[in-house]
């Protein structure tokens, strides 16, 4: 049962009125959707990451997202002004450590991401896994674990940082160290489309841009959004192609209300 309030669909309805803006340091291959995803939404998205301007602009965005997807050595200077910037400025910030397990290069970047407390983290379970010191079957940027092998590092993880940590994949998992829920639906379809785990990160900060003071609500409205436009879309969809249209529109297209009433959340 959903006993989380602000309830994901009154948040929803809140980034409809207030279109807030969110600064997305996010890959190559997530830019374009993830910026659709989040116009879709009601969010305002932009994607400026250059080490000149990261840092001011974090000062006027409403929260940051940071993905190291297609990392390299002159993106990691913005990273750090953006999240210092946002962290001086008492904004929400959301990582995504994708692959950070594949090379020496990526842990060591994420270490120093990680010193600079993100205020939520969102992963696959093979990422959370191993970012909680544990081994994880993850194939470059692609799980190989279930969600339920990662809940007890999101635990660990979200004690030890004192941040939200979110775990998606079949099922999702999402915790504050204290409280935790679960949420349903989605399709088989979405990891067959590239860059829908970073365009939900994204989706994850314009949340936590509303609610900046309550990470665990913004989390879980985001991914229950993410579940209900899924699970839509893959009515319509014949497969990976046709599937990114129909989720566009059905992110658009629902309202708080429907989001309330067809999203499976169960807190734990
Ligand atoms: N097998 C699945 N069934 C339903 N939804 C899924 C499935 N796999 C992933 N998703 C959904 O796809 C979105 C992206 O998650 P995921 O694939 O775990 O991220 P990433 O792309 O970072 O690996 C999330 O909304 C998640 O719930
Ligand atoms: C294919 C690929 N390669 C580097 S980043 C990226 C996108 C990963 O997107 P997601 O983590 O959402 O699957
Ligand atoms: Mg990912």
């Amino acid at each position: 049962m959903n006993t989380i309030t602000p309830t994901p669909g009154q948040l929803l309805d809140m980034m409809r009125t207030t279109n807030p803006l969110v600064q997305c340091i996010t890959n190559y291959v997530a830019m374009n959707i993830a910026a659709n995803v989040l116009l879709a939404a009601g969010a305002s998205p932009a994607m400026v990451r250059a080490e000149e301007e990261a840092g001011e602009f974090a000062g006027y965005a409403g929260a940051v997202t940071i993905n190291i997807g297609t990392l390299s050595t002159h993106w990691i200077a913005g990273m750090k002004k953006a999240a210092n910037a946002a962290n001086a400025g008492g904004k929400p910030w959301v990582l995504d450590p994708v692959a950070h397990y594949a090379t020496a290069f990526r842990r060591q970047v994420t270490s120093e991401l990680m010193a600079l407390k993100p205020t939520i983290i969102r992963g696959n379970a093979s990422e959370i896994m191993a970012l909680g010191g544990g081994q994880s079957r993850g194939h470059g940027v692609d799980s190989g674990d279930p969600t339920s092998a990662a809940e007890n590092s999101a635990l660990a993880l979200a004690q030890q940082q004192g941040c939200v940590v979110a775990v998606t994949g079949e099922e999702d998992f999402v915790t504050d160290g204290r409280r935790s829920a679960r949420i349903q639906g989605g399709s088989s379809i979405m990891p067959k489309v590239t860059a829908l785990g970073c365009s939900l990160t994204c989706l994850v900060g314009a949340f936590a841009a509303i609610r900046p003071a309550e990470p665990f609500e913004a989390t879980i409205a985001a991914l229950a959004l993410f579940a209900v436009a899924g699970e839509e879309a893959a009515a319509v969809a014949s497969g990976p192609g046709s599937f990114s249209a129909p989720f566009l529109d059905k992110l658009a297209d629902l309202r708080g209300a429907v989001i309330d009433a067809k999203a499976r959340i169960t807190t734990a």
